[in-house]
């Protein structure tokens, strides 16, 4: 048996992006409901420890999901290390230095090993922990469908080539986020994301020296937040020291991010183009969602949902790995 909610989970695995509506083929919320009924509550404690001893951690694994969903789909890739027959994602340039959450994962798949042997995917794991994420940080929830396998194969290239660097322009980011079955909707709403968290130095530098190869600054910078990013990131070194993303609450998944945008205190060149990049739409919808912070929660749940339906492993595909660190 391939650790099936149901006996009749048979239902292979399309490979579709999941953005017919409803969610995914084959995923669905009640996936563990008679297999490991505990499954989330699991989850969450675990979250809550990892959190309270390092509030970062919240954005971090916020964070894996989205790394992992963008190459081959939400199927634990990102999780695999090298070995004999992986050349492991975690080595590509947005990850290398940079993604981090993977012990909590690891933490939450012994809990899931004692309680349910071989159950729950790796890269279900990710989902939950992402969601419990931003429940646990002020942020919304959501029904979260379920019943993604993991993958025994990873993309180191597909990683350099499919996330989305920091210098990215919109029209860039909106291709790239096209590419997943995403809109602009989900571009900016996911974004939001970025309300918790931080980046380093090297993310931003060229936005403080160099935005246009003519040694200025991005003029759309607010003056004093550019002064003190600058004693934050030096012209030359410190390319590790960090940033809040939101530096008003960077702990707490709220609706400020937008806030920031529209101030001119959008760390991220991918973050400020959103609003000064000349699409109006994305325009629009960072004022609406600065303006109203129920209907950007409402929007990024459902985005969410979208996202974590990207080409999942269903059916006989994939495997439950025994081991989030390599295929079995
Ligand atoms: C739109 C395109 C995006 C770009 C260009 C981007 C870029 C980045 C960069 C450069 C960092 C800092 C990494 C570092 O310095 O080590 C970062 C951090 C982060 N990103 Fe994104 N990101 C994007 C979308 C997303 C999405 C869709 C999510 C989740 C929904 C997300 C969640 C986060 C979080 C929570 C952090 C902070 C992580 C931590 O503190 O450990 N980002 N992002
Ligand atoms: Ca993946
Ligand atoms: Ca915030």
């Amino acid at each position: 048996h391939p650790g099936l909610g149901f006996g009749w989970g048979g239902g292979s695995g399309t490979g579709g992006h999941g953005q017919f509506g409803g969610g995914a083929v084959g995923l669905f919320p009640q996936f563990y409901q008679f297999s490991c009924p505990q499954v989330n509550d699991i989850v969450m404690s675990v979250l809550e420890k990892a959190i309270a001893r390092d509030p970062r951690m919240a954005a971090s694994l916020l964070r894996l999901h989205f790394h992992d969903c963008f190459v081959q789909g939400c199927d634990a890739s990102v999780l695999l290390d090298d070995s004999a027959t992986i050349v492991s994602e975690k080595k590509s340039g947005p990850n290398l230095n940079s993604l981090r959450g993977f012990e909590v994962i690891d933490e939450i798949k012994a809990k899931l090993e004692e309680q349910c042997p071989q159950t729950v995917s790796c890269a279900d794991i990710v989902a939950l922990a992402a969601r419990g994420s931003t429940v646990l940080s002020g942020g919304p929830s959501w029904e979260l469908p379920l019943g993604r396998r993991d993958s025994k194969t990873a993309s180191l290239t597909g990683s350099n080539t499919n996330i989305p660097p920091p210098n990215s322009t919109l029209q860039n980011l909106i291709t790239m986020f096209n590419r997943q079955g995403l809109d602009e909707v989900d571009l900016v709403a996911l974004s939001g994301g970025h309300t918790i968290g931080v980046a380093r130095c090297v993310t931003f530098k060229q936005r403080l020296y160099n935005q246009n190869g003519n040694n200025q600054p991005d003029e759309t910078l607010e003056k004093t937040y550019y002064l003190g990013l600058k004693s934050i990131c030096p012209k030359s070194g410190g390319d590790n020291n960090i940033s809040p993303l939101d530096f008003s609450s960077p702990a707490r998944f709220d609706n400020t991010y937008f806030k920031l945008l529209i101030w001119g205190r959008g760390l991220l060149n991918s973050d400020e183009v959103l609003l000064t990049g000349n699409v109006g739409k994305t325009m629009e919808l960072v004022k609406i969602y600065a303006e109203d912070e129920n209907l950007f929660f409402k929007q990024f749940a459902k985005s969410m949902i979208k996202m974590g339906n990207i080409s999942p492993l269903t059916g006989f595909s994939g495997e439950i790995r025994n081991n989030c660190h390599r295929v079995n």
